[in-house]
């Protein structure tokens, strides 16, 4: 068994970043940046007023209070034609252009306009030229990169691309992800369902796990125990990027995921890891396409969908792909001594007396309860061979419920 951190370093090691593509702003939040992004505008590009008010020569309002003669008006995406001379003030919005020979501006509230002129109160106080003026660039000027390659746009990213001027952006490629689960003890969510089985719950939480970190889902419908099917299935994922499995990873004669998909050439680069749940993770490849095989203990599924199956998506996008950054808190119950896997408890966060997280663990930790991973705000990471600790020691904690890696 191999650990967490090298199973991961495995599977980025064993993905390279997906070709780019060509996209529309509109399509463009949350996808990863395949190329420096560089501004085709100067922003602002001249100089604007900040204000409602009068575009003045500084000079002019230097002793106050004092009356200047009206020369135009300049609304927002207007121009002033002529240049501003001494004495000179001319009627101008926010976010239009200041005329040339104006340097700064006075906001109306300070003025009162009549017969052509404008006067200026004394209550302006002095100032010097570039009051209430957005001087051309100060946003950013035109061929600046504003946004690097390998970054993941957020909703302030697509506004900026916008204002750079960038209808169309290269970004990777989405990965295209098959999901297979197996077993002849599981049935889709709705489908007839036999007197001794249950209902599949992995394929649908993976799906969309893996549309939340950026990937297409491909459901490949369920893989029944047998060889052959899996084979004939499995082909399904050709043209994908990666092939998820679920279940048959462990050790019994039902287990058939490892060696089925052999017969067709998978190469197995490791099966099995120090942690719990998640003991059976496998990771190999099958021709073009990745594989993650999957515990079908939907806990395990998940958890392990969390970490390595997101960070495998991230690096695929041309992410680093480095997996959840352990969070400090404190342990709200005694916790026993650990085995050699690295163990991941669910449990939920409540603020302590003074103010920090205690993550209290749930008292049944079976690898099959949806419902306490759903219920659950965090994992407490248990290193292997961890000592007993008691109530209120130190832990170090995944939140789920929310982050970069809420599920
Ligand atoms: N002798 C041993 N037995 C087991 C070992 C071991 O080391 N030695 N490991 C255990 C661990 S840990 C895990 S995790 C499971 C993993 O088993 P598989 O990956 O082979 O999964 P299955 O046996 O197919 O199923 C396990 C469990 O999960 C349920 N399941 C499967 N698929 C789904 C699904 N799509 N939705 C919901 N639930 C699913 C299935 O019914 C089983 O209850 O092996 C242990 N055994
Ligand atoms: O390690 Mo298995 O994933 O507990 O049930």
């Amino acid at each position: 068994m191999i650990s967490v951190a090298d199973a991961l370093a495995r599977i980025r090691e064993g993905l390279t970043p997906l070709g780019a593509e060509l996209i529309s702003l509109a399509d463009a939040y949350g996808r990863v940046l395949a190329e420096d992004l560089t501004a085709r505008r100067t922003q602002p590009p001249f100089a604007v007023s900040a204000m409602d008010g009068y575009a003045v020569r500084a000079a002019d309002v230097a002793v106050l209070p004092t009356r200047l003669k009206l020369v135009g008006y300049v609304p927002a995406g207007g121009r002033h034609e002529g240049t501003l001379g001494p004495g000179e003030a001319v009627r101008i919005f926010t976010g239009a252009r200041l005329p040339d020979g104006a340097d700064a501006v006075v906001i109306q509230e300070d003025t009162e306009a009549s017969d052509g002129t404008v006067l200026v109160h004394d209550t302006v106080g002095a100032f010097g030229p570039g009051r209430h003026v957005r001087q051309a660039g100060i946003d950013f000027v035109e061929g600046e990169v504003g946004l690097k390659a390998g970054r993941r746009l957020s909703a302030r990213d697509v506004g900026l691309a916008a204002a750079m001027n960038r209808p169309w952006l290269m970004v990777h490629r989405r990965p295209r992800v098959a999901i297979l689960p197996t077993g002849d003890e599981v049935a889709l969510p709705g489908d007839p369902i036999g007197p001794n089985q249950i209902v599949s719950s992995n394929g649908a939480a993976l799906a969309a796990l893996i549309a939340a970190s950026g990937g297409i889902p491909i459901q490949l419908g369920i893989a029944r125990d047998d060889g052959a099917t899996l084979k004939t299935m499995a082909r399904g994922a050709e043209g994908a990027d990666l092939l998820v499995t679920i279940g048959g990873a462990s050790v019994g004669e039902h287990d058939l995921v490892k060696s089925a998909l052999g017969e067709i050439g998978l190469t197995v680069d490791f099966w099995k890891i120090a942690m719990r749940p998640g003991k059976p993770l496998m990771f190999g490849r099958l021709g073009a396409t990745a594989v993650l095989g999957l515990p079908g203990n939907p806990v395990s599924a998940l958890v392990c969908g969390m970490l390595f199956l997101r960070p495998a998506l991230e690096r695929l996008q041309g992410l680093p792909g480095d997996g959840p950054l352990p969070e400090p808190a404190l342990a709200g119950a005694a916790l026993a001594a650990n085995d050699g896997r690295q163990d991941y408890l669910r449990a939920r966060l409540v603020r302590g007396p003074d103010g920090a997280w205690v993550a209290m663990p749930f008292e049944k930790q079976d690898s099959s309860m949806m419902s306490a991973l759903a219920g659950a705000d965090c994992l407490i990471v248990r290193p292997p061979a961890a000592p007993a600790v008691p109530a209120g020691a130190p832990v170090d904690v995944i939140r789920l419920s929310e982050g970069a890696y809420a599920l």
